[in-house]
């Protein structure tokens, strides 16, 4: 039997962006990304099913809650499944909300605006089954297709992470188009959108402390693999300016290390949200294994 909901309403007055910057200053840099693949529920000795699907979740939940920020579901790992998998998910989310973690969902969604609008309604509403405390979204539509979706998670104070500059190697072939042009590459003119959209929201400039502290975050992220190396730089992408946190995958099975993340965000580190999944979870299936590995991951991110 289901047990009862939390209500899982935005706690209205403080938005995503400076919750993020509190839960980075407390806990550290760290999101761990809930991806149960067949192979490591298979390796956890769970069944690939929607019971399977529970039991890992609450187990990474277990393990993680006092030392990550936030955790990132993997939606695709949950809606294979179907609706079981999904309703998995939806108790994942309230669970977290519960423990006081944040919460991520891994959804990289994108349409045009009447339909956004309904993802929107799905990921960033107060009420809904799936609301989480931010969402990843692609902006193959256009930055302003995104526009519900940005606006529903001003009001109920949620997030959004709009991809920029992706972990894997095929990104560069859409991403890196328009280097060197005026207006510069895609992902540096949806860096540029997402720091209009923080200003706006902010009424003033946001950034990070200046003392290494997430300090004063705005809630429009970007998503930056901790796997692209100088385009950051090379491309002109001005993450401070841009205000918002930064939340980059790639560390630990795409190979970068905490090392690689510093040295390719620089002065930006502070907005730095490393994430991480089948490393930190291949040290299950006991949560004290993958509590092993987060701790692990968080000191070499923290150091
Ligand atoms: O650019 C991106 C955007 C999202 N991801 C997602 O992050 C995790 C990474 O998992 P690992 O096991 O740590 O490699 C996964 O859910 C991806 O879909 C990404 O890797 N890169």
């Amino acid at each position: 039997m289901r047990r009862p909901r939390s209500r899982r309403v935005s706690d209205a007055v403080r938005p995503f962006g400076e919750r993020l910057g509190a839960a980075m200053s407390r806990r550290g840099p760290l999101c761990v990304g809930i991806d149960p693949h067949p192979s490591l529920l298979a390796s956890w000795g769970l069944a690939d099913d929607a019971d399977g699907l529970r039991r890992f979740s609450a187990t990474v939940l277990e393990a993680v809650a006092g030392v990550a920020a936030a955790v990132k579901p993997q939606v695709a790992l949950y809606e294979r499944h179907g609706s079981a998998g999904m309703a998995a998910l939806e108790e994942l989310l309230a669970d977290a909300h519960d423990a006081g973690v944040l919460t991520i969902a891994d959804a990289k969604r994108g349409d045009i605006g009447s339909t956004m609008a309904a993802y929107a309604d799905a990921w960033l509403r107060d009420g809904s089954p799936l609301a989480a405390d931010a969402v990843t979204l692609s902006p193959y539509l256009g930055f302003e297709s995104l526009r519900p979706a940005l606006d529903l998670a001003a009001q109920t104070g949620r997030g959004v992470f709009v991809l920029a500059l992706t972990s894997n190697p095929e990104g560069a072939s859409v991403q890196h188009v328009g280097q060197g042009e005026e207006g510069g590459a895609v992902a540096r003119r949806i860096t540029e959108a997402a720091a209009s959209e923080n200003a706006r929201r902010a009424g003033s400039p946001r950034g990070t402390g200046g003392d290494g502290s997430p300090d004063d975050l705005g809630s429009v992220g970007l998503v930056v693999g901790a796997t692209v190396g100088d385009a950051v730089a090379r491309l002109g992408l001005d993450l401070a300016a841009m205000g918002g946190p930064v939340l980059a995958p790639g560390l630990g099975a795409q190979g970068a290390t905490a090392a690689v993340l510093r040295e390719t965000f620089g002065a930006a580190y502070a907005q730095v949200l490393g994430t991480s999944s089948r490393d930190i979870l291949s040290g299950g299936p006991g949560a004290g294994g993958v509590r092993a590995r987060a701790e692990r991951t968080l000191a070499e991110l923290s150091a």
